[in-house]
C-alpha cells in the first residue's frame, strides 16, 4: 500500500478501535505492580473498558475466563506473582483471549531478566510493550543496559532492527521512549507525538500497557499497540505546561474525552521509507 494510504488507513483502524471499547466496554484482567495498579485500573475505565486486578493464585484462571484481554505487568516482580501469571496466561491461551506483557526494568537484575525471558519463552503473548532499553534487553545476549525501570539515553535504532525483533520475538512491539515505535514481523511504524514531562509521572509506560490490553481486545495487536502509545502521547502532548501532579490528573481526564477524531486531528505516524 503506498504510505501515505497506509498511514490514513491506520489512523483509520485506531479510530474505530476506540469506538469500540467505549461501546463494548470489555473486561480486562490486570496482573500489575502495586506501584501503578490504581493507574491501571484508573487509566482502563477513562478509555472506556472495565478492569480487574486479580492475582491470587486460587482465583486468576476464574477471572481470565471472563475477560476479553490480560496484561501482565512485570513490575515488582516476586516469584507469587509470577506463578500467578503463568496460571493466567495458560487459561488466556486457552480462551484465545491475547496477553499483554510490560517487561519492567527486564535488564536491571539478573534475576528479573533470566525470569522474564524464560517466561516469553514458555508463553505465546500478542503484545510486548516497552521502554526502548527494556525491548532491546529482550533482543540482545546480556542482562546489563538498563537502570532501573526507566528507558536511558535515547536509543536510535532502525526499524528493521524492532521488525526483526517482533519476528523473533512472535509478538507486536510497543517500543517508548522520545521516539515511539510500533513493530509486527511485516513492518513499522514512527508515531511522534509525546511531551517531555511525561518521564517525570511515573507509570505512563504501564497505563501505556493496560490501554493496549483494552484496545487488543476489539482490534489487531497492531492497530492495539499503536491506539495505546497514541492515545497516551497525544494527552500528554496537550497538557503540556502541566507539572507531574496534576499531569498525573490531566492524563486520565484526557484519555476520558479522547475521542476519535482527535486521532485525525493531533496523531503524527510516520513510516519508515524501506523496512
Ligand atoms: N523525551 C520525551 N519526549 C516526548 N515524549 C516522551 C519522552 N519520553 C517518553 N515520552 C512519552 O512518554 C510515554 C511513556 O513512555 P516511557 O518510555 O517514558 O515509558 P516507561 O519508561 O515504560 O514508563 P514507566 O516505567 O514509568 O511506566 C510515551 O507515550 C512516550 O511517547
Ligand atoms: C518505579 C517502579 N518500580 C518498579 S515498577 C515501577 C513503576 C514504573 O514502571
Amino acid at each position: 500500500m503506498e504510505r501515505g494510504k497506509r498511514i490514513q488507513h491506520i489512523l483509520m483502524e485506531v479510530a474505530q478501535a476506540r469506538e469500540r471499547v467505549r461501546q463494548q466496554k470489555p473486561l480486562i484482567h490486570e496482573i500489575t505492580s502495586p506501584v501503578t495498579m490504581n493507574d491501571c485500573a484508573n487509566i482502563t475505565l477513562a478509555l472506556g473498558a472495565s478492569p480487574i486486578m486479580a492475582e491470587e493464585i486460587r482465583e486468576v484462571a476464574d477471572v481470565v475466563k471472563q475477560a476479553k484481554a490480560l496484561l501482565l505487568n512485570m513490575g515488582v516482580l516476586k516469584k507469587e506473582r509470577l506463578r500467578a501469571m503463568y496460571c493466567a496466561a495458560e487459561v488466556a491461551i486457552e480462551q484465545h483471549i491475547p496477553i499483554v506483557l510490560d517487561p519492567v526494568g527486564v535488564g536491571s537484575t539478573l534475576w528479573r531478566t533470566t525470569e522474564i525471558r524464560a517466561f516469553l519463552q514458555t508463553i505465546p503473548v500478542s503484545i510486548i510493550k516497552g521502554n526502548s532499553s527494556e525491548l532491546y534487553c529482550l533482543l540482545e545476549t546480556t542482562h546489563a543496559g538498563t537502570k532501573g525501570v526507566d528507558a536511558q539515553d535515547e536509543m536510535q535504532l532502525e526499524p528493521s532492527f524492532w521488525q526483526d525483533g517482533a519476528a523473533y520475538l512472535h509478538a507486536t512491539l510497543g517500543v517508548t521512549g522520545k521516539n515511539d515505535v510500533v513493530a509486527d514481523a511485516t513492518g513499522a511504524i514512527f508515531l511522534q507525538n509525546g511531551c517531555a514531562t511525561l518521564p517525570y509521572v511515573t507509570g505512563t509506560g504501564c497505563m501505556i500497557g493496560a490501554l493496549a490490553a483494552a484496545y487488543s481486545s476489539v482490534a489487531t495487536p497492531f492497530i492495539a499497540t499503536a491506539a495505546a502509545i497514541m492515545s497516551m502521547a497525544i494527552v500528554g502532548e496537550q497538557a503540556v505546561g502541566c507539572g507531574p501532579g496534576s499531569l498525573h490528573a490531566t492524563l486520565c481526564d484526557g484519555i476520558y474525552s479522547l475521542d476519535k477524531d482527535s486521532f485525525f486531528q493531533y496523531g503524527q505516524i510516520t513510516t519508515p521509507m524501506k523496512v
